[in-house]
């Protein structure tokens, strides 16, 4: 109600007050209608087309709290604090666009309609700032995102049960962290600290939240002295995590179980984000495994991009898109950091081709302008990035040779941006084809030198020789699409006297093959199938 008062006095007030204001913001000419509309279009660009005659209003509107609070500082402490507060408002609005943006070209452009937005205005001073509790009281909707993710029935509750993110998956909150053991840290980088946890000593999870000690919070703190104010600002980075985690499902997103807000000793309404937990990427490693696993990782990969290029939201772009935003869960290669993605397409005009420059250290492109667009840009910032970062390191390396010359037109065609990210897609799930139905085998006529005795449901434990890339470090343990593909491997490895089918297959349908030395340890073992060389 006060706060009603106040954004009424200041309609009325408004010349006065927006004088003043700019005397005590030193914000330069802003008594022009001209100047104040730059300033509207830089920290709300999507109000800018409704700003027209009535555009001091909705300058006061949009400011009113944040003055009030800065009117009772210095000049300069002021206009930092406004600075800070516009940015957290700006985060704030950019969460909101996702929450309500419709699916994509089928909605409206703007999902903020300007009664919520007033009443957005209205809410009261010192409520916390979670867009998503503020959407929720202001909102006569009943969202189906909001029946998902409703933080007044999850996010203080210490009893709920029975309610989902998807049809039959419990949500998590506050409660399901009362017993939380396991704690270990897995990582941070410049605005969250992760941890790996275990929940009710059974779900393992990870745990996300704002790094106090982090880059974002101490330059923040050094810059703007309000470690509350800080901590929004930065909060809002995992409260868009969370929504987009949301909005965009996919198997290859990391998926969100829940989220609890906590008051702290010093801050109110702390979150911590609760998502699948996965176990970071490390390339060195990776070029250690199998090629059918790095080229799983690819796949993966291709397969995000291209539910990114067509989400429900418009063509997302990963601004940062370092390996280490990505995770492996179970060998599938999920996208966890999510607070760069951006669905912003670049905008351009046609008598300026440099608009749509896409800058990469070693290269850059210069992409088609179209209806006030770069064509494509989102989509292909990400497939060059996929390239650099993981297609050139990954894909060919010891790869079938028949697959070869397939390979390197797909890292050729996307390091030159010749293709989209359909035809990339495309051309990987053919090479998933023709690997999982074996037709990368070559069509031999050299026969086998060797007599193989098949013994059914045996093993051979002992005898065991190191290979590579082996599945197992102590054994050679390879995956074959066929007995005469493992009889063409033993063949090649000079130890190899037997090798023993398991009953274990790889993602692609392969069989996990153990290759031995020798027979000796020969025994019984239900399902498996070895094979001794019998001749030379
Ligand atoms: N679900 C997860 N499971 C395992 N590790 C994770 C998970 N989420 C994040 N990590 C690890 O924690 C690190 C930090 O997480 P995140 O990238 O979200 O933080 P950030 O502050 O946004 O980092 P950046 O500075 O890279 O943007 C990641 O690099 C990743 O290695």
């Amino acid at each position: 109600m006060k706060r009603r008062k106040i954004v009424v006095a200041a309609g009325f007030c408004l010349s006065f007050f927006l004088g003043t204001l700019m005397n005590l913001l030193y914000i330069p000419g802003f008594e022009h209608q001209q100047n104040q509309d730059s300033i509207i279009h830089r920290y709300y660009p999507e109000k800018q087309q409704r700003v027209t005659g009535d555009s001091q209003l909705h300058v006061g509107e949009l400011v009113t709290e944040d003055v009030v609070k800065s009117n009772t500082k210095s000049g300069t402490e002021s206009r930092h604090h406004l600075d800070l507060l516009l940015q957290i408002r700006e985060r704030f609005d950019e969460v909101v666009r996702y929450r309500r943006r419709q699916a994509h070209g089928s909605g409206t452009g703007d999902p903020v309609r300007p009664l919520e937005r007033r009443r957005l205005m209205d809410s009261e001073p010192g409520d916390n700032w979670d867009p998503i509790k503020i959407i929720e009281r202001t909102d006569n909707r009943q969202t189906h995102f909001q029946n998902r993710l409703s933080p007044m029935k999850y996010m203080h509750s210490k009893s709920q049960k029975g309610e989902t993110i998807n049809s039959n998956t419990p949500m998590l909150g506050c409660s399901s962290m009362d017993n939380v053991t396991n704690v270990q840290y897995l990582g941070s980088g410049y605005t969250k600290a992760v941890y790996k946890a275990a929940l009710n000593n059974s779900l393992s999870v990870a745990l996300k939240s704002v790094d106090f000690g982090g880059h974002d919070m101490e330059n923040c703190v050094k810059k703007y002295g309000s470690a509350g104010d800080c901590y929004r600002l930065a909060s809002f980075k995992i409260v868009k995590e969370m929504t987009l985690m949301e909005r965009l499902q996919h198997p290859n997103i990391l998926k969100l179980y829940g989220y609890c807000y906590q008051d702290n000793n010093e801050i109110q309404d702390t979150v911590t984000a609760i998502t699948e937990l996965g176990s970071p990427l490390e390339m060195i490693q990776l070029l250690q495994t199998s090629w059918e696993e790095r080229f799983r990782i690819c796949l993966s990969l291709v397969r995000l991009l291209h539910y990114l290029a067509h989400s429900p939201l418009g063509s997302v772009t990963l601004l940062d898109f370092r390996p280490r935003q990505f995770v492996l869960v179970s060998g599938e290669l999920k996208v966890t950091d999510l607070d760069d993605a951006s669905t912003e397409e670049a905008p351009c005009s046609t008598s300026s081709p440099s608009d749509c420059t896409l800058e990469f250290p070693a290269r850059n492109f210069t992409l088609p302008c179209n209806r006030g667009c770069c064509l494509g840009i989102n989509e292909k910032r990400n497939l060059y990035n996929a390239y650099r970062f993981f297609f050139t390191y990954l894909l060919p390396h010891r790869a079938p040779p028949t697959l070869r010359p397939l390979l390197d037109k797909i890292v050729n065609s996307t390091g030159e941006l010749d293709w989209g990210i359909d035809e990339t897609l495309l051309q990987l799930e053919n090479v998933l084809h023709l690997y999982r139905n074996g037709y990368y085998l070559q069509n031999s006529t050299k026969t086998h030198v060797a007599d193989y005795k098949r013994v059914v449901d045996a093993s051979i434990p002992g005898e065991n020789y190191r290979c590579w890339p082996s599945y197992q470090h102590d054994g050679c343990l390879l995956s074959v699409y066929s007995v005469t593909e493992a009889i063409s491997v033993c063949e090649s490895h000079t130890q190899c006297q037997a090798f023993v089918l398991t009953n274990q297959t790889t993602w692609t349908g392969h069989q996990l093959v153990f290759f031995k030395t020798g027979n000796a340890s020969l025994s019984s073992a239900h399902g498996q199938v070895a094979y001794i060389r019998v001749s030379s």
